[in-house]
């Protein structure tokens, strides 16, 4: 039998990092092969399991990627953008598939992901769990088939140690909505209502961001109209979906030529 696919995590110790190495350490279907940390961090030198408070478990946390992505065949990426894009090149370099969960990149930053897709497989999605890759595709529908006498915002929840906003999954939820009536998202977002905003313009989409305690991440997309109104909701409980789903992709890769793909690919839902 050959050997399990290696998956190397970067951004070991935070919150994703973690779920991340206990959702592969415990699949039989690949094999954790390394853990990358910022230089100067704390786990850089020590065993990743027992770092997590566990036993040894011979992976050694590294600030070292590029000779970590070499002995892999996937890298899982829950970090920030400007690391996303260092181990973009490097993962390329080591025709690595490259499953980017990071949220928070700039349009500028997302094209500079192109020159690496041209050797390996990029996978990227600003939520990989099943539930939400459902929900753009109802939220699209929804919106195709409401007309802008519908407002629709989109209202998201998180933890209060989050650094960006909207989150990467209202901003997918934004785009299907978009997408929906036909519209450029770019040209009728409405972020960070303040003071004297004047009335809401016909069409656009809101987004309001809420942060506070422990909220794992929630989603609503609001079709208010008059005299009645349409939520379609995901509420995540566990960050183990979003591991489960980095997972699933980093195996779905394996056998994909260059290019840079999402949740949707992976998980077949693809419509023309
Ligand atoms: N796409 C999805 O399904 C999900 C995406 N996310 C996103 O994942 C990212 C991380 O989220 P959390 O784990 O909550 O954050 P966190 O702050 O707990 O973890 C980030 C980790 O990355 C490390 N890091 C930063 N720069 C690095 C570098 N240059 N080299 C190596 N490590 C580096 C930090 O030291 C930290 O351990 C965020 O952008 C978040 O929005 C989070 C959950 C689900
Ligand atoms: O930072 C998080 O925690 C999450 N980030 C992703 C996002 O920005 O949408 C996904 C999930 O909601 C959790």
């Amino acid at each position: 039998m050959s050997e399990l696919p290696g998956i190397v995590v970067t951004g070991a110790s935070g919150r994703m990092g973690q779920m991340l190495i206990r959702i592969i350490r415990e699949s039989d279907r690949a094999r954790l092969v390394g853990a990358i940390e910022r230089s100067g961090h704390e786990w850089v030198g020590q065993d990743v399991g027992r770092a997590m408070g566990g036993a040894d478990c011979g992976v050694i946390v590294t600030d070292e990627p590029l000779e970590a992505f070499a002995k892999a065949q996937a890298v899982i990426d829950f970090t920030a953008p400007e690391a996303t894009l260092e181990f973009a090149k490097l993962a390329a370099q080591a025709r690595a598939v490259h499953v980017i969960g990071t949220t928070g990149m700039s349009d500028e930053q997302i094209a500079k992901l192109e020159p690496a897709a041209r050797h390996a497989p990029i996978v990227r999605a600003g939520n990989m769990s099943l539930g939400v890759n459902l929900l753009t595709q109802l939220t699209r529908q929804v919106a195709a088939a409401l007309g802008e006498e519908f407002d629709i915002e989109v209202i998201e929840a998180h933890h209060r140690h989050k650094v960006d906003a909207p989150s990467g999954t209202a901003l997918m939820l934004g785009e299907a909505a978009a997408e929906g009536r036909g519209v450029a998202l770019e040209d009728v977002s409405d972020r960070g209502r303040d003071g004297i905003t004047g009335a809401r313009k016909p069409g656009d989409i809101g987004f309001v961001a809420v942060r506070g305690g422990d909220i794992v991440g929630e989603h609503d997309v609001l079709f208010a109209g008059e005299g009645e109104r349409i939520i379609l909701r995901h509420v995540a409980t566990d960050r183990a979906i979003f591991a489960r789903g980095a997972l699933r992709a980093a195996l779905w890769g394996q056998d994909k030529g260059p290019g840079q793909y999402d949740m949707i690919d992976v998980l077949g839902l693809r419509r023309d």
